[in-house]
């Protein structure tokens, strides 16, 4: 099996970092998600450095939704990354870790006055998806005696390889303006008074493993950029977006590296802006590049059966990890007490969930399993527990974050009294 750099066989243990996976999963009980830090630093390391060396003015904005921990967060701050923000929520995290409203952008197809009375009130810029929220926005900047700075989200009616569930930019997908009505926006953009348009946005999808998408796509936005110009506005950035996707078969998957991500884009984009005479920030939103093979989720299994097939009943489920069983994706798993001794035998690592659907990774050759050994999904990172629930009401559980040789739960695990305390009874059941 290939392991990313910082996960490691050390004794029959898996190792991430210098931490052994099943002292952690002692120490912190089970289920559990374990981070490291220093992947993420590397990572961001890494995109920013392939990007800036084709351009300086590179704005990198951490896409929220992928991981949600304020821990993430600062960690991602403190690299001197913004954010891509699709919440009240996603934007109290940002500026909690210490990011400036300027270096986010507030993104949505389905926002609320309250959210565009927030980005007002903040001074965070908004990408507006639609004519309609633009006039909406453009009444409640008014009435705050405002002016607030936008982008259009351009819907460049790309096909892209990945999920369907998670294409964003093709012509029947909810999010954005199509080409052929991005200019009639801006002109009404520049005919109201307290929008001023700044910027042109995009994004056209998740987990894509080609460049081709996004050198396509950056074309699309050049020409916005010179039909932009013909009516007087300058763009100040043009936003690609996130996408780009993560080996999580490591033995087949062919994945971009950043350098040939940023050596597919960054030349349309040179090339676009010096044929017009324009200097704009160059901006990108990843969100599963930058976490998703930082983290790992630990699992114990309870117990295991041969019946047509043989499962490994495990204490993680998909309340805590639900992309295999909405897009059928696939996470490695490594027997983390046992990690080197041989495959013998076909499980499915299936959850406590009461739906059949509830499989972690099926038909995977792995040694024998027992009750009590720990199961390690890698690339769990990105929209793992940010896609966790409470269902069959199980209290979410604990996340752990580790830096060199230190390891601290940045979230603990949440208790039977958690999943009643919003709860409210109702005055004839008193
Ligand atoms: C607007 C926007 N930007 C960025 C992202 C991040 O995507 P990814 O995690 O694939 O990089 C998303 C999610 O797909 C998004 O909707
Ligand atoms: N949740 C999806 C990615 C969606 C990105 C959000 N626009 C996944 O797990 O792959």
């Amino acid at each position: 099996m290939i392991l990313p750099p910082h996960l490691s066989v050390r004794d029959g243990h898996l190792w991430i970092g210098e931490h052994d996976t099943v002292g952690l999963a002692e120490r912190f009980g089970t289920p559990l998600y374990v981070t490291s830090e220093d992947r993420i630093r590397e990572n961001f390391q890494r995109l920013s450095g392939a990007l800036t060396a084709h351009y300086k003015k590179v704005r990198i904005l951490y896409a929220a939704k992928a991981n949600g921990n304020l821990a993430v967060f600062k960690t991602l701050a403190s690299m001197g990354a913004g954010a891509d923000v699709f919440s009240a929520g996603e934007v109290a995290l940002a500026l909690a870790s210490g990011m400036r409203p300027e270096s986010l952008l507030f993104n949505g197809s389905s926002k609320t006055p309250s959210d565009h009375a927030l980005a007002v009130e903040k001074g965070i810029r908004v990408s507006v998806d639609s004519v309609d929220e633009l006039r909406q926005l453009d009444a409640v900047a008014k009435e705050a005696g405002k002016t607030v700075e936008i982008a259009f989200r351009v819907n460049p009616a790309i096909d892209v390889p990945t999920h369907p569930k998670i294409a964003t930019g093709l012509a029947t997908s909810k999010f954005g303006i199509p080409a052929g009505q991005i200019l009639d926006a801006y002109r009404e953009a520049l005919a109201l008074e307290n929008v001023n348009p700044v910027g042109i946005h995009c994004h056209i999808g998740s987990q894509i493993l080609a460049v081709e998408p996004f050198a396509r796509e950056v074309e699309v936005l050049i020409d916005v950029a010179r039909d932009l110009l013909d009516i007087g506005v300058d763009p100040a950035f043009i936003d690609i977006g996130g996408g780009l996707g993560i080996p999580y078969r490591r033995e087949t998957d062919r994945a971009p590296t950043p350098e040939d991500y940023a050596g597919a884009v960054m030349p349309v984009f040179l090339r676009g802006i010096k044929e017009l005479g324009i200097e704009p920030e160059f901006w990108v939103e990843p969100g599963r590049w930058l976490v998703a093979d930082s983290t790992i989720l630990l699992t114990r299994v309870n117990s295991t059966k041969t019946a047509h097939k043989t499962f490994a009943n495990v204490d993680a489920g998909f309340n805590l990890l639900i992309r295999p069983t909405m897009y059928d994706s696939y996470h490695e798993v490594v027997a983390a007490n046992k990690a080197d001794a041989p495959a013998v035998s076909e499980y499915s690592v299936t959850g406590p969930i009461c739906e059949t659907g509830d499989i972690l990774a099926k038909d995977r050759m792995l040694p024998e399993l027992a009750a009590g050994d720990i199961i390690a999904v890698l690339d769990a990172g990105a929209y793992g527990f940010a896609m966790s629930s409470q269902y069959n009401s199980r209290p979410r559980c604990a996340e752990v974050l580790l830096a060199g040789k230190e390891a601290a739960l940045m979230r603990r695990a949440e208790t039977i009294e958690d999943l009643t305390a919003t709860m409210v009874t109702v005055p004839w059941q008193e």
